[in-house]
């Protein structure tokens, strides 16, 4: 029996304004009661604009919703237009942040080395990192699913100390599951899950690799998340347009009741 708390993060990409985002947030903490809280992490992903916001409201109710973004700089501080850095996001007291999404990987050229530093660059202000892995369609179709997905993987966690890689969660999104509709099947989901455990522990030890929990990504929604939250190896979802729809993303959590 695993001793993984399932996450359960909304992906919020570019949507949602900063009040849009405490009308959501709100809505969320409405809905979801202490007991939701047993047996899961819920954890929202807004855009930088929102996270101001979302942390005044968190921490004014005392919230136990988590937050954190969805990128960050590489880099420290200084001459860099348009980045965020990780003290920015430790100091607005972000949990998470995720890193090598497809989207930043695919629209922004993000590779394996750098995705590696910005891992290094979360842990370094406290920040647990989202890694983000996954193939495309054409990857899928050559079968070459696994090896590419744990080729991303240890190249992220490229001279990651244990003690670090232990707290790391890793989300496998199929990019071609990604905004589709096209959801994977629960055990195409659970075949590289799995991998990804088994190459965590002949990169750690396979007690490390019990420790670390890993997303499922991709068309995830009420309706298909107990199926995949029933694989041993799913720790939870990263969902996007679902996590729109506040009484959508409710029923995501309480993916028990489903
Ligand atoms: O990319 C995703 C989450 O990071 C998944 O997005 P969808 O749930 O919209 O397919």
């Amino acid at each position: 029996m695993s001793t993984r708390t399932p996450l359960m993060a909304g992906n919020w990409k570019m949507n949602l304004n900063h009040l849009e985002a405490i009308a959501h947030v709100q809505k969320l903490a409405f809905a979801l009661n202490d007991k939701d809280y047993d047996h899961v992490e819920v954890a929202v992903l807004p855009p930088f604009t929102d996270l101001r916001s979302v942390q005044t409201l968190v921490d004014g109710d005392k919230l136990k919703i988590k937050y954190g973004a969805q990128d960050i700089s590489a880099h420290e501080s200084g001459a860099y237009t348009g980045e965020i850095s990780g003290s920015m996001l430790a100091k607005l007291k972000c949990t998470y942040v995720a890193v090598g999404h497809s989207e930043r990987r695919q629209y922004h050229g993000e590779s394996d080395e750098l995705c590696n530093t910005k891992v290094k660059a979360a842990f370094q202000h406290g920040l647990t990192p989202i890694l983000c892995v996954g193939e495309g369609l054409d990857v899928r179709k050559a079968g070459e699913q696994v090896p590419h997905t744990l080729a991303q993987l240890a190249g992220g966690l490229k001279d990651v100390p244990a003690e670090q890689a232990e707290t790391i969660v890793i989300a496998y999104e199929p990019v071609w599951a990604i905004g589709t509709g096209e959801v994977a099947t629960p055990e195409d989901a659970q075949e590289v899950c799995g991998a990804i455990r088994g190459r965590l522990a002949e990169l750690y030890s396979k007690e490390l690799a019990d420790k670390v929990r890993i997303q499922y990504g991709g068309s995830v929604k009420a309706s298909n998340v107990a199926a995949i939250m029933a694989q041993p190896d799913v720790d939870g979802a990263l969902v996007g347009g679902a996590a729109l729809d506040a009484d959508e993303f409710v029923k995501i959590v309480r993916f028990r009741d489903q």
